[in-house]
């Protein structure tokens, strides 16, 4: 159905941005009625965390034991190592440049003594930092059945691209085992679609919770930080992964409207990996290839995530410059390259920037630990912006990475991307068919 059809009340779009506006009005007003919907965002992001381990097995399975060229696996996932090592350290680099030039802790003349700390106990302890050994053992799983029941993205991807390989020595295309994945994979797809149909329920209950508890006002609290990190990220996506999409031939603003309703339930939820199968879905609606895609979203929620990358470097800086700490360049510099390893360490489950911000101040020393109860209190509101940039980020990289390797077909990519809502770009073919090109 083309959504011209559609009642403008059946847009998801619509649906979940009217939940969020409720969902802040009644955490206004109403703030321990807004505390009390938390479990309707929980309960939305459980029913993904459900979803997300077999979709991402499906999906690279299918991609790489489906692929003629088994080379171009390697390709792919060597390039997006690339671009992701690239571009968060650009991001890091980005944070610390304006965190620099903006000074928002400069002047608040904090004495980290009189901080009262026992809000950040939890995060500070001592042996919280993974090694670079640690983190790549951890890849593996202790069992296949492991990887699954926890929802370990990573190993899950790890368990899938070799049983991609395996499938593919034995036939790939065609065999019971290729077509039964292929088939689950459209079935899970489907029940991803029954739970977005829940998703304005979830963002709704999440929102009213966030600002229920934390309250309108505290966006407003250390309004400077705030200000400076909400205007960072907008640079970075407007300005930085602006021109990266230029050079690539797309437009970011027009890839934003693409992901709205995504963009809208992340802001819900203040995690991005609550979208993490419909970013899956989209990508391939834009004409992008099952494994690029399989591959590089997975991944590039650990190794890609631009918005927490900005966040540390100006949230560690904000701390030295609000308690007086003088940081020289070499420090400075000595501290970005500590984030980029740390960083990847992160996820897109609201507060992981956190988490990674306080074991890397706890690791190196310097910027004083107490000074991280400056910033507990505004986390979630940064969160928001973390989640956001990280997924269009993820986005940017998805369609790069499928340039660069050829697995990107650019028509479908400009039709779909032209064109506004969901709806149609879930018919691609209509739309190419509409426009003189037959569908792929
Ligand atoms: O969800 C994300 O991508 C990031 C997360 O919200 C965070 O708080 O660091």
């Amino acid at each position: 159905m083309s959504s011209a059809k559609r009642p403008f009340y059946r847009s998801l779009y619509l649906q979940v941005l009217t939940a969020v506006v409720i969902g802040v009005f009644l955490g206004h007003f109403y703030p321990h009625l807004g505390t009390e919907m938390k479990p309707l965002g929980d309960g939305f992001i459980k029913l993904i965390k459900m979803i997300i381990a077999p979709i991402i097995f499906c999906t690279v399975v299918v991609g790489i034991a489906g692929m003629e060229d088994m080379k171009k696996v390697g390709k792919t996932g060597g390039l997006a190592l690339l671009y992701f090592e690239l571009v968060s350290t650009l991001a890091l680099l980005v944070g610390l440049t304006i965190v620099n030039l903006f000074q928002p802790g400069a002047g608040m003349n904090v004495n980290p003594a009189t901080l009262d700390t026992k809000g950040i106990a939890a995060y500070t302890g001592p042996g919280k930092l993974q090694g670079a050994t640690e983190f790549l053992l951890d890849i593996i799983p202790s069992s296949v059945v492991d990887a699954f029941a926890k929802g370990d993205i990573l190993q899950v991807l790890l368990f899938a691209v070799l049983f991609g390989f395996a499938l593919h020595k034995f036939g790939g295309r065609g065999t019971l085992v290729f077509d039964m994945i292929e088939k689950t994979s459209k079935v899970l797809f489907d029940i991803v679609g029954i739970i977005m149909k829940v998703a304005p329920i979830g963002a709704f209950g999440a929102m009213a919770f966030t600002i229920g508890k934390y309250g309108i006002a505290s966006l407003f609290s250390l309004g400077k930080l705030m200000g400076t990190f909400y205007l960072t990220c907008l640079i970075f996506i407007f300005v930085v992964l602006g021109i990266i999409g230029r050079l690539h031939g797309f437009s970011v603003w027009k890839l934003i409207k693409y992901i709205k309703e995504e963009l809208l339930i992340v802001l819900g939820t203040s995690s991005s990996e609550s979208v993490l199968p419909r970013m899956m879905e989209k990508m391939e609606n834009l004409g992008v290839r099952k494994s690029v895609v399989g591959l590089v979203i997975p991944t590039g929620y650990s190794f890609n995530l631009d918005g927490t990358s900005i966040y540390l470097t100006m949230a560690a800086m904000f701390i030295a410059q609000a308690t007086d700490t003088p940081m020289t360049l070499l420090q400075q510099v000595t501290l970005l390259a500590v984030l980029v390893l740390t960083s990847k360490g992160a996820a897109g489950v609201t507060g992981s920037g956190f988490i990674v911000l306080a074991a890397t101040l706890s690791a190196v020393g310097g910027v004083p630990v107490a000074g991280l109860a400056l910033i507990l209190g505004i986390d979630r509101f940064m969160s928001e912006a973390r989640a956001l940039t990280n997924l269009v980020g993820n986005g940017v990289a998805t369609l790069v990475v499928a340039q660069w390797t050829g697995e990107l077909d650019t028509t479908r990519m400009r039709a779909v991307l032209d064109h506004e809502t969901w709806e149609e770009a879930q018919e691609p073919e209509a739309i190419l068919e509409r426009e003189g090109e037959p569908g792929r």
